[in-house]
């Protein structure tokens, strides 16, 4: 019983939280001792990396990999077992972290710098873009790339195909000099393809713009609501208005078609007048139709960011974010080396989005989006750290973004 009590004598550690026994200390004494610690922390660590670097010309000339896994696991298991209990915890993420800085290192002294850092340092800074370009959209005049074209160049001389891979030949085949894409949709998410389409192309977004999409209901001069039967639109766009088609009389249908400014050509086609389009409305102006009932989605904030690409990088000197395509090892710990290096670096982070890679289970590639753009100190550090931590980097390119 008596020895079930027995207190076991304190480690230094297990003084956390309890009032030390000479009483409380000073700050100013904690933090001088701080201070005095992380000096030797700091030599310690130089001198570690300095140490590395013998190892990297070491691996270097017998052609050694940089990582070498069983003996990271070894490492972090002996600085372990050093540990008191109540520090244990700490030691392999510390270690993790050291080691991975270490590699870092390593690569940048047997590689250089990254092909994308050596990429981003030639990239030309500080142009503005042309006010009057050839610009490729998908659709016909009124959809909403055509708006977003519009809005992205006042002067721009649109041209219009009927898919987004048509968009992209047209800027690789330098036919247009930029192209316009939606790259998301606050209810409808990340449009995929087209993140594929840029990666797959080398095409790079150099500028950026958020429209609200503000849907309506359109028919020809004359045609009453009462009187509609047929609503046509683009599928997404009549899903995004399905409680308001439904508010209309059970006998409406909803048909698709391939675009909503095609659903408004469509009606004004049309000989009916029991017909109506759910589209933008620029299109009312277009097409000559009446505005039958305004803003009709059933989520007010409805809003699409447009991408405007070009096949080469353009960094304007308003540019404030930079898009990343990221492929990670499968292993833990992955996105996190990279999201730590975004902390440490001070960087904003602005989109982290996951998707599953086409084929491979359960395994993802990021959508990372950060409010630093190549020439600023924190992102060429970026684009040297990054890289060695992904199976997969993908510069999407640097660029401004505006709203309507
Ligand atoms: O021991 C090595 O091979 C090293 O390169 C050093 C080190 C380390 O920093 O401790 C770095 C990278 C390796 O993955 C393993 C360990």
């Amino acid at each position: 019983m008596s020895e079930a009590r027995t207190t076991p004598a304190p480690s230094a550690a297990s003084t956390c939280g309890k009032v030390p026994a000479g009483g409380i200390v000073e700050l100013s004494e904690s933090r001088a001792k701080i201070d005095a610690i992380d000096r030797e922390i700091v030599r310690l660590f130089e001198e570690r990396m300095r140490v590395s670097h013998d190892v990297a010309c070491y691996k270097r000339a017998t052609g050694k990999p940089v990582l070498d896994p069983v003996r990271e696991a070894q490492k972090i298991a002996a600085a372990t077992s050093l540990a008191d209990d109540d520090f244990k915890q700490f030691i392999p993420p510390l270690f993790g972290l050291i080691m991975e800085m270490s590699r870092t290192y390593q690569h940048h002294s047997i590689d250089g710098p990254t092909s994308l850092s050596d990429f981003v340092a030639h990239i030309s800074k500080g142009a503005t873009l042309p006010e009057s370009p050839k610009v490729a959209c998908q659709g016909v005049a009124g959809a909403y790339s055509h708006i977003a074209s519009k809005t992205l160049f006042s002067q721009a001389k649109i041209e219009f195909v009927s898919t987004w891979p048509e968009v992209c030949d047209l800027v690789e085949q330098e036919e247009v000099e930029f192209g316009v894409l939606p790259l998301e949709n606050s209810t409808a998410g990340t449009v995929d393809r087209v993140y594929d389409l840029l990666s797959t192309r080398g095409l790079y977004i150099v500028k950026a713009v958020t429209l609200r999409i503000d849907h309506n209901l359109l028919a020809k001069p004359g045609c009453l609501l009462k009187d509609v039967r047929e609503v046509f639109s683009h599928e997404q766009a009549l899903r995004q208005c399905d409680e308001f088609i439904s508010s209309l009389s059970s006998e409406v249908h909803a048909t698709v078609c391939k675009n909503t400014a095609l659903a408004a050509q469509a009606v004004a086609a049309s000989e009916r007048f029991d017909v109506a389009a759910i589209s933008s409305k620029e299109c009312a102006e277009i097409y000559g139709l009446d505005v039958l009932r305004e803003s009709v989605q059933d989520e007010r904030n409805n809003f699409t960011r447009f991408v405007c690409v070009s096949n080469r990088p353009f960094v304007s000197s308003d540019a404030d974010r930079s898009s990343f395509l990221l492929v990670l090892p499968h292993e833990p710990g992955s996105l996190y080396r990279v999201l730590s290096r975004i902390a440490a670096l001070g960087v904003n982070m602005v989109k982290l989005e996951s998707r599953p890679i086409p084929g491979r289970e359960f395994e993802f590639m990021f959508y990372v989006d950060v409010e630093s753009v190549p020439g600023d100190a924190a992102f060429d550090q970026l684009a040297m750290q990054i890289p060695p931590l992904c199976d997969r980097c993908c510069y999407l390119g640097s660029y401004a973004e505006i709203s309507r």
